[in-house]
């Protein structure tokens, strides 16, 4: 069914500039720059190939709406386009393609849980530090590629120097398919990792655009195209359709959460059942 939704002709306006009134993901001119520096100096110190991975939900059992609350004063320090609390992304972005496509009600719950991993700041699921949580996305196991946003600081990354991971293609061969490929540890994964253990009734364009939504170094760059199998390059075209919703609907004009709340409890309703394993 999710094959050819089209958008509305007055349907969501792209903005020409972010919350700050600045161009979209300007990483050398945010007002935020030191603060995301710093995020992003952390994610490539530390993310290696060997780096936690969560495999056991056993940390919470909570609603989706529950989790939603969490986020509710969580600001995303890698964020260069917005400092807004993440409740607000979650619904801003999916007030946005529900404006493009009131009728596909799987794309609007796609929106409002697509960063949802990101309780994973949150004492009841680790505390986890930014740098593990938020973020663009890369591979590890194989050469960190230069398109990756401040590249720089992979240098002081254990696995730049491990010839076993420091090749083109390190670990993996070519086409092997990306759900061969280990990703840095971060919200993505695990959101996809919940919807799916809980049997969510969201289709399987969903589940991917969830755990790729962040590997702008693929979706944007054209980075790691040759780890990609058939398929994955079929799955990515909903990643880049949905990022026009995800990216420039941050804004800083906040959406009255208890208004909307109702909808998209019908929605969650719908499609996952009332308490997950998280
Ligand atoms: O700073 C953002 C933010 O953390 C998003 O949630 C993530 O999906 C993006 O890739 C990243 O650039
Ligand atoms: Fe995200
Ligand atoms: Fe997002």
């Amino acid at each position: 069914k999710p094959n050819d939704v089209v958008p509305r002709a007055n349907g969501f306006a792209v903005p020409k500039s972010n919350a700050f009134g600045q161009s979209f993901r300007d990483y050398e001119a945010s007002v935020r720059l030191s603060i995301v520096e710093n995020t992003y100096r952390l994610n490539h110190i530390n993310q290696t190939y060997d780096f936690l991975k969560y495999a056991k939900l056993n940390k919470a059992e909570m609603s989706i709406w529950e989790a939603i609350e969490l986020l509710d004063s969580f600001v995303d320090e890698s964020d260069p386009d917005l400092d807004e609390p993440q409740i607000q992304h979650l619904l801003q972005s999916a007030e946005a393609i529900r404006k493009d496509y009131p009728n596909e009600d799987w794309l609007h719950l796609t929106a409002l849980i697509h960063d949802l991993g990101k309780v994973l700041f949150h004492s009841k699921f680790g505390s986890l530090p930014q740098w593990a949580v938020v973020g663009d996305t890369q591979p590890v196991g194989c050469a960190f590629d230069e398109l990756i946003v401040y590249h720089k600081y992979f240098k002081e990354n254990p696995d730049y120097n491990n010839p076993a991971y420091n090749t083109k293609l390190g670990i993996y061969s070519e086409g092997c398919g990306l759900e061969n490929v280990l990703m840095s540890w971060g919200h993505d994964d695990y959101m996809y990792l919940v919807a799916k253990a809980n049997g969510t009734a969201l289709p399987s364009a969903t589940l991917f655009t969830i755990r790729y939504h962040s590997f702008y170094p693929l979706h944007k760059k054209g980075a790691y195209q040759y780890l990609m199998n058939e398929e994955d390059r079929e799955n990515m075209k909903w990643v880049q359709k949905f990022n026009k919703y995800d990216l420039y609907s941050k804004s800083s004009v906040r959406i009255d959460v208890e208004k909307v709340k109702p909808y998209y409890e019908s929605l969650i309703k719908k499609y996952f059942p009332e308490k997950l394993r998280w």
